[in-house]
């Protein structure tokens, strides 16, 4: 669905190649200035590359026009901010249109309650959970139609952890309606849980693709991101994973 071959943007991305199929969970992650907003936006068309090129479906992203992707391809940017005081009901009216809030989506990151208010005055997760969906309403039907290309820059960021959950188990069964949802984080136990496929970077390069951490050592990721890493088993046999500083 989506690849992406020797794509290089002068201090950002160096020869960044890789792939991704409908259906999967990618999981992208790494030191900050790694590289991974820089890919993101990459992926989106919306960077234009010094070198290299992104295909989706088999089609240069260059090939297709600004309205045509906004139709299936969403990106949720780390820093979005409004300068106007529309309440969170007209933001999300203006993406969603007369279909209103799809039933999955109020119920992972229930926004009844802010529907009124204006977007400039909601708490930092409260922000994120409109800006999260306005992302996803944009490309709704796509979803529907199994064929979404789903970007989120850190959409958990500032979410306490009963919606992380919950936003991760949506992603998750969006991607089970075969889109395909590739996320930045940094919490390496969500990725464990969530992921089916990883991207780790370092310094502008994808230096690891994995199905999941449990096939890389604690040496190596401690490696990656310059800091201790250990884990635990849980009950159920899955890693829960510990960081510290060396
Ligand atoms: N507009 C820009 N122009 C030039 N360099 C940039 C620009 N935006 C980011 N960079 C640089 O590109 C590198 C990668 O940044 P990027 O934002 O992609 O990292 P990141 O992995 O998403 O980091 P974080 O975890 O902090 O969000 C960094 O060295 C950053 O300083």
């Amino acid at each position: 669905m989506l690849d992406f071959n020797h794509v290089e943007i002068k201090h950002r991305l160096k020869n960044v190649s890789g792939s991704a199929q409908a259906g999967q969970f990618v999981h992208v992650m790494g030191t900050n200035g790694s590289g991974k907003s820089s890919l993101l936006h990459s992926l989106a068309g919306l960077l234009s590359l010094d070198k290299g090129m992104v295909r989706l479906n088999r089609q240069d992203l260059q090939h297709y026009s600004l309205p045509q992707l906004a139709t299936i391809r969403c990106l949720q940017e780390q820093q979005q901010q409004s300068m106007f005081a529309l309440s969170v009901a007209e933001v999300l009216h203006f993406f969603s249109g007369q279909h209103g809030l799809p039933e999955e989506l109020e119920q992972a990151l229930e926004l009844k309650d802010f529907l009124p208010r204006p977007l400039n005055q909601l708490s930092g997760g409260e922000a994120r959970r409109v800006l999260v969906a306005r992302a996803l309403l944009q490309v709704w039907p796509a979803i529907e139609r199994g064929q979404a290309l789903v970007l989120l820059d850190e959409p958990n960021q500032g979410l306490d952890f009963k919606h992380q959950h919950l936003l991760f188990q949506l992603l998750a069964q969006i991607c089970q309606q075969n889109n395909l949802v590739i996320v930045n984080h940094h919490d390496l136990n969500l990725c464990q849980q969530y992921a089916n496929q990883i991207w780790l970077m370092q310094k502008g390069q994808i230096v690891e693709s994995l199905r999941s951490l449990d096939s890389i050592s604690n040496q190596a990721l401690s490696h990656i991101f310059g800091c201790g890493i250990q884990c635990a088993i849980d009950h159920t046999g899955n890693k829960i994973f510990q960081t510290y500083l060396d």
